[in-house]
């Protein structure tokens, strides 16, 4: 965490090596923006909001530095004991972090939600912060002008000193090596932390789960974004398989809270789950390039937000 000296005095060889994190309203970009700058799918991404529960890490490798990034879930206003746990993650990540990204739309007014987390930001004084103004493709670049000036005007007002503030699009990539650039040197010096091409070291099984939750949202649309957990309960590969036809075998719970919800994640005669099942094994191939065989339950879990011990069972 200590300040890096000036540029010139960096011999050309300093290897620097640290952690950043994105923080930023729902839907602000934060899981986009690390997948665009570890340039492989580690945090999942959706269109809806507060879908990162877990805190995924993607690992930027560069000959001059490691940067590892923690996705947080999106800082909100508690109502359950499950919105509390979260916001400490939140604030327990900026306080161990060396810099903190801080995620702007370019497409949208700054407001009350922005504001709330620029003012939990601002009390964490230490931690340099960059402010990231995302999704600059939609936006024509007077709007993009002024959303950078009333980015920084924010800064003024609460007495945050950005130390940078850019405009970057995940989408068609402008300025994200630029911003890659730009948080390096605001990383301590450091070895190499993760051997290469090591991308995350997010247990396998918490992404497996966060595929299938992912899946399961798609189905549901706007009935139950909240009140869905997934545990992935077993996983390995099946014994006694010819070496070239590997197969993982994969068995995840899908937590509901009640058993009125039961119906809508499986659908009628059991369409809605095949799909889940099908698009997510899918998607978990495709992470772990492995055939696997998907097995997928749906329990209820009594209100599990609201309870501390299904939460910890629950992995929160
Ligand atoms: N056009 C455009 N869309 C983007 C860009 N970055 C993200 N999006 C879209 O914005 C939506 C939200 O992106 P996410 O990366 O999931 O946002 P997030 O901040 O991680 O959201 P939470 O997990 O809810 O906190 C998705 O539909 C993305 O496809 C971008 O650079 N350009």
């Amino acid at each position: 965490m200590s300040a890096p000296p000036p540029a010139s005095d960096t011999p050309a060889d300093t290897h620097r090596s640290g952690f950043a994190c994105f923080v930023g309203r729902p839907n602000a970009g934060k899981s986009t923006l690390t997948n665009a700058l570890v340039g492989t799918k580690v945090a999942i991404t959706s269109t809806r909001p507060q879908t990162t529960r877990h805190t995924v890490r993607g690992i930027v490798h560069r000959d001059d530095a490691q940067l590892v990034l923690v996705d947080t879930p999106g800082l909100h206003k508690p109502r359950t004991l499950l919105g509390e746990r979260l916001n400490d993650v939140v604030r327990s990540t900026w306080a161990e972090v060396d810099v903190i990204g801080f995620c702007l739309p370019a497409d949208q007014k700054i407001g009350p939600g922005d504001r709330f987390i620029a003012q939990e930001l601002a009390e964490s004084r230490k931690t340099p912060k960059v402010a990231v103004v995302t999704k600059s493709d939609l936006v024509d670049p007077p709007a993009l002008a002024a959303q950078l000036l009333a980015v920084e005007r924010l800064g003024q007002e609460l007495g945050i000193g950005w130390s940078e503030i850019v405009p970057v699009s995940a989408v068609d990539g402008h300025q994200v090596g630029l911003l890659a650039d730009l948080l390096v040197p605001l990383l301590p010096e450091g070895p190499v932390l993760y051997p290469d091409g090591e991308l995350t070291d997010e247990p396998e099984r918490v992404m497996v789960a966060e595929l299938i939750r992912e899946a399961t949202l798609e189905g549901v649309r706007d009935e139950l974004p909240h009140s869905i957990a997934v545990v992935v309960e077993e996983m390995g590969p099946r014994p006694n398989r010819p070496r070239d036809k590997p197969l993982l075998d994969v068995h995840a719970n899908i937590f509901i809270e009640r058993p009125s919800q039961k119906g809508i994640v499986i659908g009628p005669k059991g369409r809605r789950l095949k799909e889940v099942g099908s698009t997510s094994r899918v998607h978990i191939e495709a992470l772990l390039g492995t055939p696997v065989y998907l097995d997928l339950h749906v329990k209820v879990a009594k209100d599990w937000q609201r309870d501390p011990k299904q939460l910890r069972r629950l992995g929160f």
